[in-house]
């Protein structure tokens, strides 16, 4: 059945004395194809963890991660790759993602190539929709990411994540160091383009009340586990 699905997951690691401590303790989530869920919580709980291994980054300890029926710890590398392409992320450092000598068209246009059949001419017809709805100026276009804003980059690597339509979606933190006005207009975006492209989502965030006005699901977490489940109201 399509979704993610996160059943009985555990996550240990060991602190700088070499003993370990538990990070991650039976965590059960599921997203379906097109459904928004959020997870906040304090500083340390996990979240980024969690993001880590639903992306195949980290392996859990014990316990799935089962992307549209396949269980993503035990891919073989080229079905990872193909589990790659359905599922974009952003994170809070964008390093990862954007390449800093690359002009802000050509990062965006990269990811089109490798993730999409569009022509050339559709490529930029995409990217120029999209900066207009991410409110980038055009004339940024040409300039290297890396004289980019921590906002304008931020908003970048969404874009980008957006410009291929994936079918998941996983945003660790992309609020974070942005001030209020951005805060709202990347929400705003990402609220808008879940509305038309409906793209299952796993929203990490510090902004509780933007998780509750913009997801399906809001899970809190506290020390590894999840402590509350809501309905966004
Ligand atoms: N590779 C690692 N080795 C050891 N400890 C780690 C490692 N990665 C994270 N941790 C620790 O695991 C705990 C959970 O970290 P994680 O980044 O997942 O939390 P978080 O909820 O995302 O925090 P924040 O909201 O501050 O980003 C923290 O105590 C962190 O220091």
């Amino acid at each position: 059945m399509d979704g993610i699905r996160i059943e009985r997951l555990n996550k240990n690691y060991s602190d700088h004395k070499g003993a370990m401590f538990s990070v991650l303790s039976d965590i059960n989530l599921k997203i379906s194809p097109g459904q928004l869920v959020s997870v906040t919580g304090e500083s340390g709980t996990g979240k980024s963890t969690l993001a880590r291994i639903v992306l195949g980054i980290e392996k859990p300890d014990s316990g799935k991660v089962v992307l549209d029926g396949r269980s993503v710890p035990e891919l073989k590398p080229s079905e990872y790759r193909q589990f790659r392409s359905k599922i974009q992320a952003v994170f809070q450092d964008t390093g990862g993602t954007l390449n800093p000598k690359l002009s802000v068209y050509h990062n965006v246009e990269e990811a089109l190539v490798n993730l999409t059949g569009l022509s050339k001419s559709e490529r930029k017809k995409r990217i120029f929709e999209l900066m207009s709805l991410v409110g980038m100026d055009k004339k940024l276009l040409k300039v290297p990411t890396k004289q980019l804003s921590g906002g304008e980059q931020r908003r970048l690597s969404l874009l980008r994540a957006l410009s291929v339509h994936p079918k998941y979606l996983v945003l660790d933190e992309v609020l974070g160091g942005l001030d209020l006005i951005s805060q709202n207009s990347v929400l705003g975006l990402l609220e808008a383009y879940h509305k038309e492209y409906r793209f299952g989502c796993l929203l990490i965030t510090h902004h509780k009340a933007g998780a509750y006005r913009i997801s399906d699901k809001v899970l809190v977490m506290k020390n590894g586990r999840i402590a509350r489940e809501g309905v966004a109201q």
